[in-house]
């Protein structure tokens, strides 16, 4: 499906955000191993996350919803063993589920998004987890990967971190559940490191003991640990709200997003404090975050690595900044749903705006006066993508038509309706 993003001139209204991924993630995880009946309120609805509802009902968790809660039967340390799972284009899910595979004896992760999750690297997991005593069959450190495990071991493990934070999250779900103890080392850097924050709270709430060095770049943890079962609720998503900021910073607006708690540990709160750094008259009490845009936005300077998900909605904002802007500390942006600095960048020119990239970097000599487009936008199977180019094709001349939009329900199925209940002008084609 084909999104006509056309010229809008006001944005008014207020949504409720939608879920966190991230948390949902996490919470499913840790009821389903937990050995019992656990509660999750509000967990997300999206293409990610319903690959991780599939996946932990084929290995055995027991998934009931209404409205409003799931109620998630978990396998504790003893998932079924089953021969195949499709984690559709969910890296998180893929990563996090590769060490669960390693309790069981043969477990083949399918390659179902080629051109997208099938290009990505796993090769820093998959290294410490052969280090670990499991066996594991891959295509160069991609999809698909079969996992022999049955017996991981803890001990001494080392894994990198300077592709992704989600290796290190990973082992931290499986270790606790091994005989041994468990010391892991963090080598070279560690990308994404506020998100493992996230990993450790819901640690500890799910009732796991793990000691974390100040840097998180190491960790004691005991084996022969359970999880708890646990009563969860999951707050508002800051990346996707961060693309609504973004459109009520880039138009004139009176935009109230709830649900946005100010000491959340997502990195992506950042976001507001960048659209406030960008000049856009915004306040942020009471997990509320109301802008009331005027379009008139300055360059800024950030370490994009601290709001990942965040940065394309942030850098599609700065197109329309009086001045140069920089994101930098982002070359893992590289390694996502698609290479979310010169696939992004191609796009973003193509519109009109003016680009630079560098390995880790992207720079953005803004446009106050507005980009023409007029132009058919790729999605790059990306939903970051779709959701940052909607923002541009907002604020231009011409307005913009983004091929195969539908991929935006990896994360933010109503993404283009929210947009359009605050009066944005989008046909769905
Ligand atoms: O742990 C997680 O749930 C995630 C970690 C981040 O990935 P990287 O650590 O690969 O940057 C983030 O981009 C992704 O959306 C979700
Ligand atoms: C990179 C993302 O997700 P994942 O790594 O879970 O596919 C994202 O949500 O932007």
């Amino acid at each position: 499906m084909d999104a006509i993003v056309k010229p809008t001139a006001r944005l008014q209204g207020e949504l409720q955000a939608l879920s966190s991924k991230n948390y949902t993630t996490r919470y499913m995880l840790v009821a389903a191993l937990a050995d019992g009946v656990s509660r999750i309120k509000y967990p997300a609805h999206s293409e990610d996350s319903d690959a991780l509802r599939r996946c932990l009902k084929d290995l055995g968790a027991g998934l009931t919803e209404t409205d409003v809660e799931m109620t998630v039967h978990g396998f504790g340390n003893h998932p079924k063993p089953v021969k195949e799972l499709n984690v559709g284009n969910a890296g998180a899910v893929l990563r996090f589920l590769l060490s669960v595979a390693s309790l069981l004896p043969e477990v083949t992760f399918v390659n179902t998004y080629p051109d997208s999750l099938g290009k990505r690297p796993h090769d820093d997991l998959i290294a410490a987890l052969q280090t670990m005593n499991v066996r594991i069959d891959h295509n160069e450190g991609k999809l698909p990967i079969t996992v022999y495990g049955g017996q991981p071991k803890g001990g001494a493990i080392e894994v990198s971190g300077s592709v992704s934070s989600q290796f290190l999250s990973s082992l931290l779900f499986l270790t606790p559940l091994l005989k041994e103890d468990s010391e892991i080392r963090v080598q070279h850097d560690l990308k994404s490191k506020i998100v493992v924050g996230q990993t450790l709270e819901v640690l500890r709430d799910a009732g796991i003991e793990i000691e974390a060095s100040d840097d998180l770049m190491f960790y004691r943890v005991p084996g022969n640990q359970a999880y708890r079962v646990g009563e969860y609720s999951v707050q508002g998503d800051y990346p996707g709200s961060a693309a609504i900021l973004a459109a009520a910073a880039v138009t004139n607006s009176d935009v109230t997003v709830h649900r946005l708690l100010e000491n959340s540990k997502q990195g992506e709160r950042k976001a507001v404090d960048v659209i406030r750094a960008m000049g856009t008259p915004l306040t942020h009490e009471n997990g509320i975050v109301r802008v009331q845009g005027n379009g008139k936005l300055r360059a800024v300077e950030f370490d994009g690595d601290e709001f990942t998900d965040a940065v394309l909605a942030c850098v599609a904002a700065s197109v329309f900044a009086e001045g140069t802007s920089r994101f930098y500390n982002v070359e893992n942006l590289r390694y996502k749903e698609c290479d979310r600095i010169t696939d992004y960048l191609t796009e973003l020119r193509k519109a009109g705006a003016n680009v630079e990239e560098k390995r880790d970097e992207i720079i953005v000599h803004g446009k106050p006066e507005g980009v023409k487009g007029g132009v058919v936008i790729d999605a790059h199977y990306d939903h970051r993508v779709i959701m940052a180019l909607s923002v541009v094709g907002l604020r231009s001349s011409e307005g913009l038509v983004i091929r195969d939009a539908h991929h935006v329900a990896k994360s933010y199925p109503q993404f283009f309706d929210h947009l359009k209940a605050l009066g944005a002008d989008i046909r769905m084609e």
